[in-house]
């Protein structure tokens, strides 16, 4: 299991990664952003008091030297680096790590290499030739690629878009392939196709066959231009229409898939199912030829997915059609109904390269092309072939002689006179039903709404970690909102003490001008100012003043004391603010990445009835977006909450 050894050596981070996150140096910088954020939200909780601490102790150190505008100017600015801090700029800090990740990703993919394909392409129907291997020539700019254009709108049929390069425009049809080299990577010890001669002339029905592995395939990808030539040149001149070996269906209705962006011509569409031979298959499927198949759509048989396959490549109006062994996932007498009423009598006339390993079909066909190690073993016609003595086609003889026989076995079995009885009624019902029947509705993803269950934030505070940790994190948060409100309490207490002890002295010092000490003792009675520590009562003319009421005023700290106790209780509060933000960010990344880990250990056991009927979309979008979510918005929105609720 190397796949699932790199995931999980990977962590938990290869499979966030997919179209997300893409390496491990990415994933720190993104979680050291919201690790900073984290603290400079925090920051918030703290840089009040820090003001305040500063306007005190300024105040209460320099005396006269710090005015009240002063104060004023220290305080603001203290308020304003604290909003500044504290709303947009944490958010920012998260943007920018994103976006450096975003720009670098940009960058690598500009940084790659120019492909140059090595191919031909035919526009509006003239022949274009692309040569490679010392005679290459520059296309001309500009010019209109039919292929290209059907391709927007037809995956199966498509020909890339040729920006390349063209050197004649020449009025002739068909496909000419003149010494072709080519391999799939340069890695590759052998060429894929090895000096590779082909002329398939307009309207031929062109057999190819070979081994397993032999190049069939890629001779195919050779004309739509997915195989790189390294030597010789190919010139296709019509557009083409594709039918792959592996038939694709995307999510929606059979109809769909089989039009596949084209414009509804009934007559033509009901000659494509009925050589298809679908007709049976829309009597069978619950909605007719509108049933959706796909991800989440009915599941179809591998030999009902080929002929939807070929159909659509029938279906689309081409000159020539290039189609990859179509024959195989069918049995044998549809095998034959699709050879003789699709490929023979439907695409009369057109050029018809195909790919098969069904040999007892070859005698019809115009030409045969035997490959073998992407080679040309030996190409002629059927009867040429036969005379030749070669090994394969000794064999093909054989085959063709095997399977015509099983084939004249079932010709008139039960099931081909049943399929040949239905056809036209058949035809007559699926039209009808197709019509009548509404669109059948593609199952919505379940979406959960309303109230989160509590169950929802237990699972969430397992996954990061245990009561214990969730316990530490919450204590830490309540002993910072201690510190806070303990700070806002002495610092009210400091003021109360600060302007009593101004007012006391005030009423002293005038006193001492004109009263006697008696009537000071009174006043201080009449203020409610009691101390045990008559020191601080001592004035500048060394007079002891004694409190009358010592039971109201038991304890009056000195500046110097409640300067300290204000600088421990800021220390704490900076301290604990700080923790608590790390600890609850260390939470939430655990519980992301526990989460995360859960969810791919789940994935990667499920049946396949779960991939079945949930769509890899929507598997993806769970580990991108929801995981996303998880990462990086939640904790900074369950932050601004906790934060908000202290405040
Ligand atoms: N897309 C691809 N990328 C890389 N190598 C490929 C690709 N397609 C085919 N090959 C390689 O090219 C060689 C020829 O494969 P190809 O599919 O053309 O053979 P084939 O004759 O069509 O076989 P089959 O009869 O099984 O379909 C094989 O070695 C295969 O591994």
């Amino acid at each position: 299991m190397v796949t699932r050894g790199c995931f999980l050596r990977e962590g938990r981070w290869t499979m966030h990664s997919l179209p997300h996150i893409s390496s491990r140096h990415e994933i720190q910088s993104i979680r050291a952003a919201l690790y900073v954020r984290g603290l400079l939200l925090s920051f918030g909780r703290f840089s009040t008091k820090i003001a305040i601490f500063i306007a005190i102790v300024s105040y209460a150190l320099l005396g006269n030297t710090v005015t009240a505008e002063k104060m004023f100017v220290i305080t603001g600015f203290m308020n304003i680096i604290n909003k500044a801090m504290t709303d947009q700029f944490p958010r920012s800090i998260a943007h920018l790590s994103e976006g450096a990740v975003s720009v670098k990703r940009i960058q690598k993919f500009l940084l790659y290499d120019e492909v140059t394909t090595a191919s031909s392409c035919t526009a509006k129907g003239m022949m274009t030739t692309f040569t490679v291997g010392g005679k290459h020539r520059p296309l001309e700019t500009g010019t209109e690629m039919q292929v290209a254009k059907s391709s927007e709108v037809e995956m199966n049929t498509c020909t890339p878009e040729d920006h390349t390069n063209v050197n004649d425009i020449v009025d002739v049809k068909g496909i000419k392939i003149a010494n072709v080299t080519a391999r799939w990577s340069e890695d590759l010890p052998e060429n894929t196709l090895t000096d590779v001669s082909l002329d398939v002339r307009p309207g031929e029905l062109v057999a190819v066959v070979g081994p397993v592995g032999s190049g069939k395939t890629s001779l195919l990808h050779a004309i739509l231009k997915e195989l790189p030539l390294n030597s010789g040149s190919i010139s296709v001149g019509g557009s083409v229409s594709y039918a792959s070996q592996e038939p694709w269906l995307f999510t929606g209705s059979v109809r769909q898939n089989i039009l596949f962006g084209q414009p509804m011509d009934r007559n033509r569409y009901r000659q494509v199912v009925r050589v298809c031979a679908l007709e049976r298959d829309f009597q069978l499927l619950p909605h007719g030829d509108r049933t959706i198949v796909g991800e989440r759509g009915v599941t179809l048989s591998g030999g009902q997915r080929a002929r939807i396959s070929l159909a659509r490549a029938v279906y689309k109006q081409a000159e020539i059609y290039l189609l990859d062994d179509p024959l195989s996932a069918v049995d044998a007498h549809v095998g034959r109904h699709l050879f003789n009423d699709c490929i023979c009598d439907f695409l009369q006339g057109k050029t018809r390269l195909l790919v098969t390993h069904q040999l007892q079909y070859l005698q019809a066909a115009d030409n045969i092309v035997i490959l073998n190690n992407g080679m040309v073993e030996a190409t002629g016609a059927y009867n040429e072939l036969h005379v030749s003595g070669l090994s394969f086609a000794k064999q093909l003889d054989l085959e063709v002689n095997t399977k015509d026989s099983e084939h004249h076995s079932l010709r008139h079995s039960d099931s081909e006179l049943s399929l040949r009885k239905t056809k036209h009624q058949n035809s007559q019902t699926s039209e009808h039903s197709s019509v009548e029947e509404s669109e059948p509705k593609q199952i919505a993803e379940m979406r959960t709404r309303g109230r989160v269950r509590s169950g929802v934030y237990r699972a969430y505070c397992a996954a990061g970690g245990n009561c214990l940790i969730t316990f530490i994190v919450l204590s830490v948060f309540i002993l910072a909102q201690l510190a806070v409100s303990v700070g806002d309490y002495w610092m009210s207490f400091w003021t109360n003490v600060e302007e009593r002890r101004s007012l006391v002295s005030n009423r002293i010092a005038s006193s001492i001008d004109g009263a006697a000490i008696n009537d000071t003792t009174t006043q201080l009675t009449e203020m409610d100012v009691t101390t045990t520590d008559t020191s601080e009562w001592k004035l500048g003319v060394s007079t002891t003043i004694a409190p009358t009421d010592v039971t109201e005023w038991s304890w009056m700290p000195s500046t110097e004391t409640c300067i300290l106790v204000y600088v421990g209780l800021v220390i704490g509060i900076v301290v604990l603010t700080l923790a608590s933000a790390f600890f609850f960010f260390s939470m939430c990344m655990r519980a992301s990445i526990n989460l995360h880990n859960s969810m791919f250990s789940s994935i990667s056991r499920a049946t396949m009835w779960f991939f079945n009927n949930n769509p890899s979309g929507q598997i993806l979008n769970r580990f991108t977006k929801d995981m996303g979510a998880i990462d990086e918005t939640l904790p900074g929105t369950m932050m601004d909450c906790v934060q908000w609720l202290q405040w």
